[in-house]
């Protein structure tokens, strides 16, 4: 059975007092609350909180994400961060590729596949963002442009590597407007994308892979987005800021 996630990204938000508050809140909730094995809730917090916030959930149910990453392991790379130094401070799953890095920080497919490999080199999870632009939906080419993402990052890995990665589907016309994909759009895009790795990797692989939601995720959307048969979670970006929300978003998984 394919894993389920619940992935929150905190973006640049909450001071470390506030993000402290926050964090025990999930952690406690999601213990008591969360009986479901399969399903794995993650936080992506600021970088400065990473080390402390790791030994926070230390035996809790909830593991930590680091938001960013470098490819290279040291370097003259002024205000970068490594896999290694994630590693070495306990950070467990890394997003890369989100589209506001991609669209602030002119981020390419190329960079983006470079980081996987070091990502993947540490033994850390990739979580790997890809999505579309309005634009390119009302133009047609959505299909396509995301199903390019994931050959221009992925499609260099074997297939035992491309198992340890978790993509993240998020259009970047739901992320932050309170307009969701509809759960017919977000099945048929991830049924597309598994499909597209399966014509390189096989079906046997590509139904392994973990096809993540991300884009307006709530409280009162996650169950019917979760519901659909090729969506595996969320990425879930301003509701992950409320302890509350996020739980319930983390037990919206069907039984
Ligand atoms: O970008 C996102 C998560 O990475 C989604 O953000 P929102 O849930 O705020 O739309």
């Amino acid at each position: 059975m394919r894993k389920k996630y619940a992935a929150g990204n905190w973006k640049m938000n909450k001071t470390f007092e506030e993000g402290q508050i926050l964090l025990s809140e999930v952690v406690n909730m999601v213990n008591d609350e969360m009986n479901n094995p399969n399903v794995h809730v993650i936080l992506g917090v600021p970088f400065p909180y990473l080390s402390s916030f790791t030994k926070l959930v230390n035996s809790s149910k909830v593991s930590i994400a680091a938001q960013n990453c470098h490819p290279k392991p040291s370097g003259a790379y002024t205000g970068e961060v490594s896999v290694q130094m994630l590693k070495s401070v306990g950070v467990k799953y890394v997003i890369i590729g989100h589209s506001e890095r991609r669209e602030y920080f002119g981020e390419s497919d190329a960079f983006i596949a470079e980081k996987v490999d070091a990502i993947l080199a540490e033994g850390l999870t990739p979580i790997f963002c890809c999505g579309e632009t309005l634009a390119q939906r009302e133009a047609g080419i959505h299909f396509d442009f995301v199903c390019g993402q994931l050959t221009n990052s992925l499609f260099h890995l074997s297939a035992e590597a491309l198992q340890k990665v978790v993509i993240a589907y998020e259009p970047i016309w739901a992320i932050g407007t309170g307009v969701t994909a509809s759960s017919a759009q977000a099945q048929e895009m991830h049924k597309i994308l598994r499909d597209h790795l399966a014509s390189k990797y096989g079906q046997t692989v590509a139904d392994e892979i973990s096809i993540l939601y991300g884009g307006s995720v709530g409280a009162g959307n996650a169950v019917e987005l979760f519901s659909q048969p090729d969506v595996d979670g969320g990425l879930v970006g301003g509701a992950s800021l409320k302890s509350r929300d996020f739980t319930d978003i983390s037990k919206s998984f069907p039984a």
